[in-house]
């Protein structure tokens, strides 16, 4: 007889561990869209991207920055901590602070981006897992260090 307390593989998996960039301007934060050809292609998101190999998340949000938007910054605290199912899997956001330090903004791993007042976000299609943090932002703006999702 075959063993039925044996888990299932999904229970089995962890989440993906993704970094997520909270970038400022005045009352703006920057989003930006996901290449068609990519998973969730056509979304918006926080810029960011999954951790590779050994690098720290700090390390992991550089790089991302550095090679889809083609700009510089200086990861500062922690704002907030996202967990999300999605129908493949869960990933886990870890949502930095971030400073702008040099560079030019270009489009080189994302299709467009918009700073945006948290308050507008619903007229963009937002990742799932993002929407309660730009909940958050448009009711207090300065508030950090939940961790929100399930
Ligand atoms: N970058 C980013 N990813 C997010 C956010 N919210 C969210 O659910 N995700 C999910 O987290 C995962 C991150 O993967 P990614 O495709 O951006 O990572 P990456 O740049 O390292 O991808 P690649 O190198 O495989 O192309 C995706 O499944 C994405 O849908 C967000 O705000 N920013």
């Amino acid at each position: 007889m075959a063993c039925s307390n044996k888990p299932k593989r999904e229970h089995l998996m962890q989440p993906l561990i993704v970094t997520a960039a909270l970038l400022r301007k005045r009352n703006q934060v920057l989003i930006t869209q996901r290449p068609a050809d990519k998973p969730h292609g056509g979304m918006w998101e926080l810029p960011g991207g999954k951790l590779d190999g050994n690098e720290s998340p700090q390390q992991a949000l550089q790089r991302e920055l550095r090679e889809e938007l083609g700009i510089e910054v200086a990861v500062e605290a922690v704002f907030d901590v996202v967990y999300h199912r999605y129908d493949w899997g869960a990933v886990l956001i870890l949502v930095y602070e971030c400073r702008w330090l040099g560079g030019k903004l270009q489009h080189l791993e994302v299709d467009d981006h918009r700073w945006i007042y948290p308050q507008d976000h619903s007229r963009y299609d937002i990742l799932p897992a993002d929407r309660p943090l730009f909940e958050q932002l448009s009711i207090s703006p300065e508030c950090s260090g939940s961790i929100t999702g399930g």
